[in-house]
């Protein structure tokens, strides 16, 4: 909806309406229609004023709209009515204006924005490019290379950047919409010709077509597949090269490719996704909207190795009042420097006061007596880890929230060791901590559910996107990297090379396939795992024949790797060799496809062509089955838990939305039926095994993602 009304006498005053953001519903866009009508057609009214309720501009085009039959009046020639309006036209800009927002306001004459104001054209994140004009508009406004800086990236900007740019004509810190009236009022009546920006001619870039291809090249580099921002580079050429009503078809034609496009869904669903999981629940019922945190002021991180350094700068960074202990002398004066270092740069990019007075330090843990909360991110040993709850169980102050920054160990064993179980929680961190966006929040059977409110409410703070997952090995996204890793060891004994495998995997979008990203993370953090659980253990020492681990096929292959001190990048060798111990580029090493060769001879394994269909298929379903597994197992919520943990954590691309969504989009039956062929080829390989929830799924009619939930539950109330 949008409200009309008349202010200061002579300036029609008009209100989108439509919480909480005011997106550009069909009913808005109608209201919008006829209010301007409205006000075209008042003799008494001089200029007109367009603004939001509650502050908020326009979030753009009703994302929830999309995939549904729309109908109403187009963006398109509503914006184009206001522009060619006879009276002057102002967007009072509060909140926000994005996407169709901020082209709503381009299409108006003049745009007065408050301070605080964030704008920009996001559509290239929701799979899309600024149909209604901003592609055309925008460049003739700034100029093609900021305009395309923005519309390719699809970054939000200040009030104050905007200014400069010259998207909008004044910045006021007061009251907008008074300003706007104002401003308003003193250019009723002027000629507004010069004031029509699709009229305007595109500035003159020198070598237009050097610009393009560079942008382009970079753009396909960064996409990994994705089309929308090659679509948005292709949108704004034409706004540089044709004349406007050409570049508004080539725009409209451009975006009716990617509107129905699978990656568009993907994104559009991904945007969804990212706001439902922080609707948690957990089967005891606990709920975000029921549970109410614990303010934390204080919070104290206990080891400060690389993860524990992250986290300390991410809590002061956040604005907590940080102590961090670790009890080795020498280790301690290291972080010291190295958070210093760490918050120092973070504020300089920002443009803030680095917060190093938020952090104390100390090797002493009955520092942490204080804190509100403590996270334990010492070395990943369960033994260790077993010692400093309880320390900290007895040095915490009564109702203290207890956090694990384990990356798979049980939560609740750990819990087992303190007072107050349920005041324990995993918080699991990605590496590096400061940066990565994801945190899974891991509640046992025991945590209260203001422990895990806490720890999604502090996640918040720290700017993660927190995901609240149950206890289990692995927790979800280490547990379905590991048939993941399996399958492409399993390839590499088949006749792969990790060429041929990273190759499919970043073909697929990934960006970097599983083992270069082992080279980087380093193969002996999983050769230190899989000795722990006995499976790394020398040729024949438990009798068993080396390629079979409690009844189960095992790839050696890592663990000789290691035997031989490779790595990965931190000593020159791995997967790859590097130029370097601790080089980043990674070049095919002929010891490796000798050592493979010689592998398999031992083993009397015959090596046979591999296309890159299977490496793909072998690879992501058998991770997507583990991850029908967690769902069935209650360890999550819905398939949207698992699919933010995989963009945000794992590097799966963003515009595939996610491996349960993938795995939709692919289709069920296909999965599944994928995954039977690939079982019965290898029976020895359990994982390949389709998990029951698959199957009752495929015969529930292979439901689409958005509706599993509901499938779930209809599904266990049967049990
Ligand atoms: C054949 C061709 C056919 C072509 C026809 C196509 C017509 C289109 C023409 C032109 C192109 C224009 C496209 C667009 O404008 S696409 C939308 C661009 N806008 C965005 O991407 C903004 C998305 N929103 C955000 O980034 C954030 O929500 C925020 C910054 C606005 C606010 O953030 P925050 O305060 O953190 O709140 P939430 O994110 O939690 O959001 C609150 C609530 O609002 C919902 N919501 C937000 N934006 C939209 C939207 N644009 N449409 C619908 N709903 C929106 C959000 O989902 C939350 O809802 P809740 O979870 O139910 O509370």
């Amino acid at each position: 909806m949008a409200q009309y009304s008349r202010v200061s006498g002579s300036v029609g005053l008009i209100t989108l309406q439509n919480p909480p953001v005011n997106a550009l519903s069909a009913a808005v866009r109608q209201g919008i229609v006829d209010t301007v009508k409205r006000a075209l057609g008042d003799p008494e009214v001089k200029a007109v004023v367009i603004r939001g309720q509650n502050g908020v501009f326009c979030g753009g085009a009703d994302i929830k709209e999309f995939g549904t039959n729309m109908s109403g009046p187009h963006l398109v020639p509503m914006i184009h009515a206001i522009e060619a309006a006879n009276k002057p036209v102002v967007a009072a800009i509060e909140g926000i204006a994005l996407g169709g927002g901020l082209e709503l306001a381009l299409g108006c004459h003049y745009r007065v924005a408050h301070s605080k104001a964030r704008l920009g054209l996001p559509e290239v994140t929701l799979g899309l490019l600024p149909a209604a004009g901003g592609t055309q508009r925008l460049p003739r406004l700034i100029g093609v290379p900021a305009a395309l800086d923005l519309i390719t990236k699809g970054r939000h900007i200040t009030a104050a950047e905007a200014l400069q740019l010259g998207v909008v004509d004044q910045v006021t810190g007061h009251g907008t919409v008074d300003a706007a009236v104002k401003f308003a009022l003193s250019v009723a009546g002027k000629p507004l010709d010069a004031r029509r920006i699709s009229t305007y001619p595109c500035p003159r870039t020198s070598d237009l077509d050097a610009l393009f291809e560079g942008v382009m090249q970079k753009v396909r580099q960064s996409a990994r597949g994705a089309i929308a921002p090659i679509a948005c580079v292709q949108a704004v050429r034409a706004a540089a090269t044709l004349p406007y009503l050409q570049g508004m078809e080539r725009e409209k034609e451009l975006m009716a490719t990617l509107f129905t496009s699978g990656q568009a869904r993907a994104l559009q669903y991904s945007f969804f996704a990212q706001r439902a999981v922080g609707r948690w629940s957990t089967p005891s019922g606990a709920r975000w909207d029921t549970s109410k945190p614990r303010p934390v002021h204080i919070a104290a991180v206990i080891g400060l190795g690389t993860m524990g350094r992250g986290i300390a700068v991410a809590l002061a960074q956040a604005g907590l009042s940080v102590i961090a202990v670790e009890t080795q002398e020498k280790q301690l004066m290291e972080a010291k420097q190295a958070v210093s270092g760490m918050l120092e740069r973070g504020a300089k990019r920002r443009g803030v006061a680095p917060a190093l007075d938020k952090v104390s330090y100390s090797h002493d843990i009955k520092a942490v007596a204080d804190a509100d909360l403590v996270i334990e991110a010492v070395f990943e040993d369960m033994a260790l880890k077993r010692t400093v709850f309880r320390q900290l169980s007895a040095v915490c102050k009564p109702g203290t929230v207890l956090c694990t920054n384990t990356s798979g160990l049980d939560v609740e064993h750990l819990a087992s060791q303190t007072r107050n179980p349920q005041l324990v929680v995993g918080m699991h961190f990605f590496a590096p901590a400061h940066v990565m966006k994801l945190l899974e929040v891991v509640y046992g059977p025991q945590s209260s559910p203001q422990a895990v409110a806490t720890a999604m409410q502090l996640g918040k703070k720290m700017g993660k996107v927190s995901v609240a997952v149950g206890n289990c090995r692995g927790f979800v996204g280490n547990r379905m990297l590991k048939p993941y890793l399996e399958q492409a060891f399993f390839l590499l004994e088949e006749g792969a090379t990790p060429e041929l495998v990273d190759r499919a995997l970043e073909e697929f979008g990934f960006p970097m396939g599983v083992f270069k990203m082992s080279d980087l993370s380093g193969l002996d953090v999983g050769w230190r795992v899989r000795k722990a659980d006995g499976l790394a253990e020398p040729v024949g020492a438990s009798g068993q024949p080396a390629r079979i681990r409690q009844g189960q096929r095992y790839s050696p292959l890592g663990d000789l790797l290691c035997e031989q001190g490779r790595f990965g990048q931190k000593t020159g060798r791995g997967w790859y060799q590097y130029d370097k111990s601790g080089g980043q580029v990674a070049s095919s090493d002929p010891w490796l496809h000798s050592f493979l060769e010689g592998y398999r001879a031992m083993h009397g394994l015959v090596a046979r062509r591999i296309d890159l269909q299977e490496v793909l298929e072998r690879c992501l379903y058998a991770l997507i089955n583990e991850g029908f597994r967690i769902l069935e197992d209650g360890i999550v919520a819905g398939p949207e838990d698992i699919d933010i943990i995989y963009v945000f954590g794992y590097g799966w691309p963003r515009h595939r939305g996610g491996p349960m969504f993938y795995a939709s989009m692919v289709g069920l039956e296909r999965v599944l039926e994928r995954l039977e062929h690939h079982h019965k080829a290898h029976p020895d390989v359990p994982h390949l095994q389709p998990c029951s929830l698959l199957r009752r799924l495929v015969s529930s009619g292979s439901p689409p993602v958005h509706r599993w939930r509901e499938v779930l539950k209809k599904l266990n109330s049967q049990l």
